[in-house]
């Protein structure tokens, strides 16, 4: 496993501009995660891959410590196991950022995923699992290893049968609980959907990997978007910037609304 070691000054330099900065309303949002050419984020449904490199293993780490919390859906947790804390040398208990799991259906068995053990280490703050309202049974909204938030469905009355959980509601609980920056790490479902929520992303940071995963792996596509009728580009980049992270590239840029 590779080490998180410390970026350069002119590392350091060129994720400035795309670092959270304070808003009124909502967390600042900042899509992150790595690609490879083909535009794939894992070889297979369940299946952890590694595509980033140490250096941009590095950078994630330097980003996740200006980050309140790193949020990422239940299929990410149920197949990587992910840590989820801030790995930066220097970092120590007060910059880790809250792992927060999008679960709309509390189908994921946490008490002995790394998540909760790091937590229960004080190498990690608390995950907070966020559900649907309605039609999942309810925990203590603290119920020692994990918080519970239960949001509104979209659509939804007491008979709703929906898990689809609206983003602005969700960003909205997380400010109202203190948490004023968010980075979205994963995985493909979320940042799909995301990537056709341009208002809601203040920043996008990729890192592309030299290398295709091939037929079979797991996609980021955004659903198609009509405009007057016409297909159009599901989403875009503006203001971009790159820079070479050992082989990898790092795209960054803010979505065009
Ligand atoms: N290369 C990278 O940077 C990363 C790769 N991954 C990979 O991605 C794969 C997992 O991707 P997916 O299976 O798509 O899982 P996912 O992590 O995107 O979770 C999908 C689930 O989240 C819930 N969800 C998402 N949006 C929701 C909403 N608006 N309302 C309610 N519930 C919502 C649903 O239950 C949905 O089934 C894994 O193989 C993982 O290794 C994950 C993160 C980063
Ligand atoms: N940036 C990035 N590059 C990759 O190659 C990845 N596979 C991921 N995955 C994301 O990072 C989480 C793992 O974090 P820990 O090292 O366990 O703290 C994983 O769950 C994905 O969200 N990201």
């Amino acid at each position: 496993m590779s080490k998180v070691t410390v970026l350069s000054v002119d590392d350091i330099a060129f994720l400035e501009p795309y670092l959270p900065r304070s808003k009124d309303e909502l967390p600042f949002v900042t899509l992150t995660y790595a690609s490879s050419l083909d535009g794939m984020i894992s070889l297979a449904p369940g299946l952890r891959t590694t595509l980033s490199g140490s250096a941009t293993k590095s950078m994630t780490h330097y980003l996740r410590q200006y980050h309140d919390a790193i949020l990422v859906g239940v299929g990410t947790v149920i197949a990587d196991d992910p840590s989820l804390n801030c790995r930066y040398p220097g970092a120590d208990f007060e910059p880790q950022p809250r792992p927060i799991v999008v679960d709309p259906r509390a189908r994921w068995d946490y008490e002995s995923s790394k998540l909760v053990q790091l937590s229960l280490q004080g190498k990690g703050k608390k995950p907070l699992l966020v559900h649907v309202a309605h039609g999942v049974e309810r925990k203590n909204q603290d119920d020692g290893v994990c918080e519970h938030a239960y949001l509104p469905a979209e659509g939804e009355g007491p008979d709703s049968n929906s898990s689809s959980l609206d983003w602005m509601s969700m960003l909205m609980e997380f400010k109202r609980r203190g948490m004023d920056s968010v980075m979205i790490e994963g995985g493909a479902t979320i940042i799909s959907a995301l990537l056709r929520r341009p208002e809601l992303i203040d920043s996008v940071i990729v890192t592309l990997a030299p290398t295709w995963l091939g037929a079979g792996g797991v996609t980021v596509q955004p659903a198609e978007r009509h405009e007057g009728g016409e297909r159009v580009n599901a989403a875009r980049l503006m203001g971009t910037a790159w820079r070479q992270f050992g082989d990898d590239a790092v795209l960054c840029g803010r979505l065009g609304t």
